[in-house]
Order: C-alpha cells, then sequence, then structure tokens
C-alpha cells in the first residue's frame, strides 16, 4: 500500500508524516543517503508499507523551495522575527534572511516584535522603502497579532528569528493551544542555543502550518545559494527594480558612475541599511569566490 503525506517533523531519522489517514512514523529508505536527499519538515512525500508492516518514506515529490538550515521545504511565507531590544536588531542579518527568502521564491514578512520596549517606525520606513511587508507586534499586549494570523493562514510559514526574539510567545499568542515553550522554561529545559532543535510544522486551526525555527546566527552563504555576486540583487527587490536604469548592464551598484541604484539611495528612495548590507554581501560573496579559485590552484 502506498499513501501520500507531508512531512511535519522529522527527528533521529524518524519522519513523521501527515497522510489522510492515520499519521505514519518511518524512516527513509536508504537510496536517498546514496542520492544525497534529505527529505525534510514541509516535504510531500510517498510512504509504503513493508511486509512486516511498517511504513517507510520512499519518494520525495518535486520541492518548490527548500532551505537547507535550517531544514524545511515548500515554504509560502517566511517570517522574519526581529526583537527591538532584547537582543537589539541586527539589520545586517535580516537583509541576508531575507534574501535568501527572495531567492528561494518565499514571500517574506518582516515581524518586528517587542513594541512596548521602542519605537518600531524607523525600521517600518526602511521596509515600506523596499516594499517588503512588516508587522509590528507587542505579544504581550496582544497588538498586531491579528495582522499575522491573517499572512499565515491557510499557508505554510516558518518563523525564523535569534533566540529570544519572541516568536514562541507570538506563535503561542496567534495560535492558542499550540503550548510552545517561551523565555526562562525553555532554557531550562536545556532548548536553548546549545541543543540543536528540530523544525517542526504545527497545524494551524483554519487550516495551514507554522514552524518555530532558530534563525539564522552564523550565516553561511554557500549553503543558501548565495554565491553568485550577480544573482544577489535578486535578493534586496528594490535594488532589483532600480538597477534596471543602472548604465552598464554589468554594474555591480556598489561604485560605478551612471548607477542608478546609488542614485536612488543618495535621493533617500533606498535606505542606506539597505545599500550596505547588499554591499557588504557582495564583497562577501566576491570574496568566496576569490577564496574558491585559490583553493583550485593549490
Ligand atoms: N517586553 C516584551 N517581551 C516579550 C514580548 N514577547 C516576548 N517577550 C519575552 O521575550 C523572551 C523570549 O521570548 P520567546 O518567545 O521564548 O523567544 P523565542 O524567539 O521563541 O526564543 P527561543 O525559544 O530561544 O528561540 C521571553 O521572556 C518573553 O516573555 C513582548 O512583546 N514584549
Ligand atoms: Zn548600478
Amino acid at each position: 500500500m502506498e499513501l501520500e503525506g507531508l512531512v511535519i517533523k522529522c527527528v533521529g531519522g524518524f519522519y513523521t508524516v501527515n497522510t489522510a489517514q492515520e499519521p505514519v512514523i518511518c524512516r527513509a529508505r536508504g537510496r536517498f543517503r546514496k542520492e544525497g536527499v534529505s527529505p525534510c519538515a514541509g516535504d510531500r512525500v510517498r510512504v509504503q508499507r513493508e511486509t512486516d508492516g511498517s511504513w517507510a518514506l520512499s519518494e520525495v515529490l518535486p520541492r518548490k523551495n527548500h532551505l537547507v538550515r535550517p531544514p524545511v521545504a515548500n515554504l509560502d511565507r517566511l517570517f522574519v522575527v526581529a526583537s527591538l531590544r532584547g537582543p537589539a536588531v541586527n539589520l545586517a542579518l535580516v537583509d541576508k534572511t531575507l534574501a535568501v527568502a527572495e531567492i528561494n521564491h518565499i514571500e517574506p514578512v518582516v515581524v518586528f516584535t517587542k513594541t512596548d520596549l521602542d519605537d518600531p517606525g524607523p525600521l517600518l520606513e526602511i521596509y515600506r522603502l523596499a516594499g517588503i511587508k512588516c508587522c509590528k507586534v507587542c505579544a504581550q499586549r496582544g497588538e498586531g497579532i491579528e495582522q499575522v494570523r491573517e499572512l499565515s493562514a491557510g499557508r505554510v510559514s516558518a518563523f525564523l528569528g535569534n533566540s529570544g526574539v519572541g516568536k514562541s510567545t507570538l506563535l503561542n499568542a496567534l495560535f492558542p493551544g499550540l503550548g510552545l515553550e517561551t523565555g526562562e522554561i525553555s532554557r531550562k529545559l536545556g532548548r536553548g542555543r546549545h541543543t540543536t532543535r528540530h523544525v517542526e510544522l504545527y497545524p494551524l486551526p483554519g487550516g495551514g502550518y507554522a514552524a518555530d525555527t532558530p534563525g539564522f546566527s552564523t550565516f553561511d552563504l554557500e549553503r543558501y545559494r548565495l554565491t553568485d555576486k550577480e544573482q544577489l540583487v535578486r535578493g534586496f527587490r528594490e535594488i532589483e527594480r532600480f538597477s534596471k536604469d543602472c548604465r552598464f548592464t554589468s554594474c555591480s551598484h556598489t561604485c560605478e558612475k551612471g548607477c542608478a541604484v546609488l542614485k536612488a539611495a543618495n535621493e533617500g528612495k533606498i535606505a542606506g541599511s539597505r545599500i550596505e548590507n547588499y554591499g557588504a554581501m557582495y564583497q562577501e560573496i566576491k570574496g568566496v569566490k576569490k577564496w574558491e579559485q585559490k583553493s583550485k590552484h593549490v
């Protein structure tokens, strides 16, 4: 017998697959390892019943997108969660995460949390200029929750952000009944930053799924397929938009004469932090390439 389903979690090599019948817990067939495919949460898969009655994950259906770390596939939305204070916002990390989402064709939303602690206004302006959807929430006061709920309803979403930004608090406020551990409790249980957390999709009331995932605290560009500096503009939608008017088609938008992107930035049409973070990533990718080329000659 064969069934189709959705992988909602993977722990220690065991996959939980939601099917039209009961959920199935199974291992993946050995050939996946040989082929270098690693099924993950969010994958649509086929499971087959073995002669001994157990189930095996036999096929991963084509993915519309796939992130390597955290391992999750087929996302409709990526919520990039950042707190205004404790910890303070790291815009370089936010922009890298957004670039990963854009390049992988996942619609991003930035969520600024803990708005009781600071004014989110200037940050909202950066992303308003970029044309990226933004939400501000204060889980304690219950503000902004409704908007995030609407944006995630009926979709498969991941909530990504560093430890302590308030992801679990937000998800619990959004979907009472999820019962995710937050703050002190999770740290006491050792779910802090020293333990690797798996990705789990939680079914939402009213349809869809949400995953609470650790953020990218260290960024390995290659793992996110961000190794092509010419492609980097696809990760910054407003830069891509203005780049159509650059004098040179090979423009890197970092220093060239006749660069429409730098002109727009000077005129305040693109936020300074976005240009800076684009430039830093551009240099980083160039560095990776040089290093790769060098290592080939050794
Ligand atoms: N002041 C304030 N604190 C908040 C708010 N939301 C969450 N917190 C606090 O921030 C701390 C971290 O919240 P969590 O929800 O555990 O954060 P997390 O992002 O899930 O963290 P990890 O589980 O470590 O990944 C907790 O002590 C929360 O009470 C908020 O809107 N305002
Ligand atoms: Zn340019």
